[in-house]
């Protein structure tokens, strides 16, 4: 519960709306009591006007009139109820997806790395329904249930302290055993969710994939491993509803013996001259009215297990740790003055592990100077991406400082040290939407001779020219209607466009074929002009005019030396080189085992 009141005070500004809902059931549940007792006022009337001759019709059609008033009053309020539900309900959603994709954004690139999109959207859309479907149920229903209650026990307990006491013992019982039955159905549920979250997830991957899975013709044995989690399922729901439906048939059979009883008496009674007709007609009314609270009770329990295991999905993802100082978080803009120094990054003594017991990078020390080029060479898996990652602060180290402009990482704000620096990955990794909007994801705003120039610089300006929209062609999801050095093109234009004074090119040409590479090449030149460039590379060809080549071998600095000295060094670099210029079968065979054995 203090999950849900947790929600309810994210959502504070929604008062007005569960205040409304909330006086719409009052009315609601006051207007259907009172039409028991214009019923058996009318029916006291009846039997009046038939045994004895006495009273008016017009007296039945003002009661008939008054039930008609009770009846739109009910149809009127009702609806406005609905409204502010659904108003509620969407207005909630709004605000907890909301907090949530924040959340997302904030959380260190760690939780990413053993997270599923898929599982993601999954849970979330889940934690939103359970928790929206149940707050809506609670605020139309809590209270009409409330009011019934007392109502009925407070009325029937004026005329018959036995129904009363039969009505006490009956609510507190069906409540108590419906929740007993929903934490045992909690287990099920929550398997059934994990099922639904692991589906989910690959859903997304092998959409996102889909030339790989058509490439591998996997789609069959993707689809049967969806669909058998999702006939896991169904096995757990049938085990779940019959239990759920098995305590429901006793639960409500329990009730029904009571009911019986309360019939009973009220029958009894009134043939005992205890009651008049009247009274019996409103007794039963009552006994009727008794019944939905308990039904619905039922149902609000059900959804109110499902908010809590929803909600305390939403919290885990909530109550996760930020990334330090977010590019979100109130004070993260602060600006930082930048000094210019010498050297502009300087790692020392860094040694970093993705897990605690295995150090990828160790002892790494390194000064790279202002507008410097350095590549960085070493076996596959030997740490160069993550050296990249610590710089960016995507991951912090486990010993040693980074500094950028003098200044510690850890230290400066997120914001502003990641804004020092451009990126052209390896995937180009662009967003669905137009050319226009992906160049300008690093600068906003950015007018159409900036995209422009920056595209020719990058080289990418034939070949947009050609596209019948320009810069407003769509490109897909992740840019997948353009080719691979056409989606490169871009991003070195996009990473133009951002102007930031140290560059990353992480392999940005390595996914591509000769020519590509060329044209993306000529662009990274252009890219580079003026920036501290650190590059990491496979194809050394790429990285013949850089200023230094640091090799790293085991995770540590091996090498550091002019492209020129490290050829002539013997070391990984003049292997590597060696290798890639030979065109001998060996060679290459020595190349390949090279990458496979480190
Ligand atoms: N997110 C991660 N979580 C755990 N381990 C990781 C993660 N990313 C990389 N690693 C591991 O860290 C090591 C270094 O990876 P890194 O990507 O830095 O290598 P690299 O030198 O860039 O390799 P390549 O040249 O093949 O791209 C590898 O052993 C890899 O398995």
């Amino acid at each position: 519960m203090k999950s849900i009141i947790k929600i309810m005070g994210t959502a504070r500004e929604l008062w007005p709306l569960y205040v409304g809902i909330v006086v719409a059931a009052v009315v609601t549940s006051v207007a259907a009591l009172m039409a028991p007792f214009v019923i058996a006022e009318a029916t006291n009337q009846v039997v009046s006007i038939t045994t004895k001759g006495e009273g008016q019709v017009s007296t039945l059609l003002w009661l008939a009139l008054a039930l008609l008033g009770i009846m739109l009053t009910n149809s009127l309020v009702s609806n406005i109820g609905g409204y502010m539900g659904d108003l509620m309900s969407t207005r909630l959603r709004v605000i907890l997806s909301a907090n949530y994709f924040h959340k997302l954004l904030r959380l260190p690139q760690r939780y990413y790395d053993s997270e599923l999109t898929g599982t993601l959207i999954s849970r979330l859309n889940r934690s939103l329904t359970s928790i929206t479907d149940f707050l809506k149920m609670f605020a139309n229903g809590f209270f009409t249930t409330l009011i019934t209650v007392v109502a009925v026990l407070v009325i029937s307990g004026i005329h018959s302290p036995w129904l009363a006491l039969m009505l006490i013992v009956i609510y507190p019982t069906f409540v108590g055993l419906t929740a007993l039955t929903s934490r045992k159905w909690q287990v099920w549920e929550r398997k059934k969710n994990h099922l639904y979250d692991v589906a989910g997830g690959r859903f997304a991957e092998v959409i996102g994939q889909m030339r790989v899975v058509k490439s591998f013709v996997t789609e069959r044995s993707e689809l049967d491993a969806f669909t058998a989690k999702y006939e896991d399922t169904v096995t757990l729901t049938r085990e779940q509803s019959k239990f759920w439906h098995t305590m429901d048939v006793a639960r409500r059979g329990a009730l029904d013996v009571v009911f019986f009883g309360l019939y009973a008496v009220i029958f009894v009674q009134t043939a005992q001259g205890t009651f008049d007709i009247g009274t019996m007609v409103l007794l039963i009314q009552l006994v009727n009215l008794a019944k939905q609270p308990v039904e619905s009770m039922s149902y609000l329990v059900d959804s109110w297990q499902r908010a809590i295991t929803g909600s305390h999905e939403y919290f885990q993802v909530m109550g996760e740790l930020d990334e330090p100082n977010n590019p979100l978080e109130a004070n993260a803009s602060a600006t930082v003055q930048w000094v210019e120094t010498d050297p502009v990054i300087n790692f020392d003594d860094v040694s970093f592990g993705y897990d605690d017991d295995a150090l990828v990078l160790r002892n790494i020390n390194l000064a790279i100077h202002r507008g410097e080029k350095v590549a960085f060479v070493g076996e596959s898996g030997g740490g160069k991406t993550t050296l990249v990652n610590l710089l960016m602060k995507l991951y912090a180290p486990t010993c040693g400082t980074i500094e950028v402009h003098g200044q510690s990482v850890t230290e400066v704000p997120t914001e502003a040290l990641r804004r020092e620096i451009g990126v052209v990955f390896q995937d180009a990794s662009l967003f669905s939407g137009t050319i226009r909007e992906n160049l300008a994801y690093g600068r906003p705003g950015a007018t159409d001779e900036e995209l422009t120039r920056a595209v020719r610089r990058a080289n990418a300006l034939p070949f947009i020219k050609k596209l019948p929209a320009g810069f407003d062609t769509e490109i897909g999801e992740r840019g997948i209607k353009l080719s691979g050095g056409q989606k490169q093109r871009i991003s070195v234009a996009r990473a133009l466009l951002k102007d930031a004074p140290i560059l990353v090119l992480d392999e940005a040409t390595s996914a591509l074929d000769t020519k590509s590479e060329r044209l993306v090449q000529a662009g990274l030149e252009e890219l580079m002009q003026g920036r501290t460039t650190l590059i990491i590379a496979h194809r050394l060809s790429t990285i013949s005019s850089v200023d230094r080549i640091v090799t790293l071998r085991d995770g540590r600095v091996d090498e550091i030396g002019t492209p020129g000295e490290l050829a002539l060094s013997g070391g990984i670099y003049a292997e590597l080189l060696a290798l890639q210029g030979s065109t001998s079968k060996i060679d290459r065979a020595k190349l390949l085992s090279y990458e496979i054995t480190h």
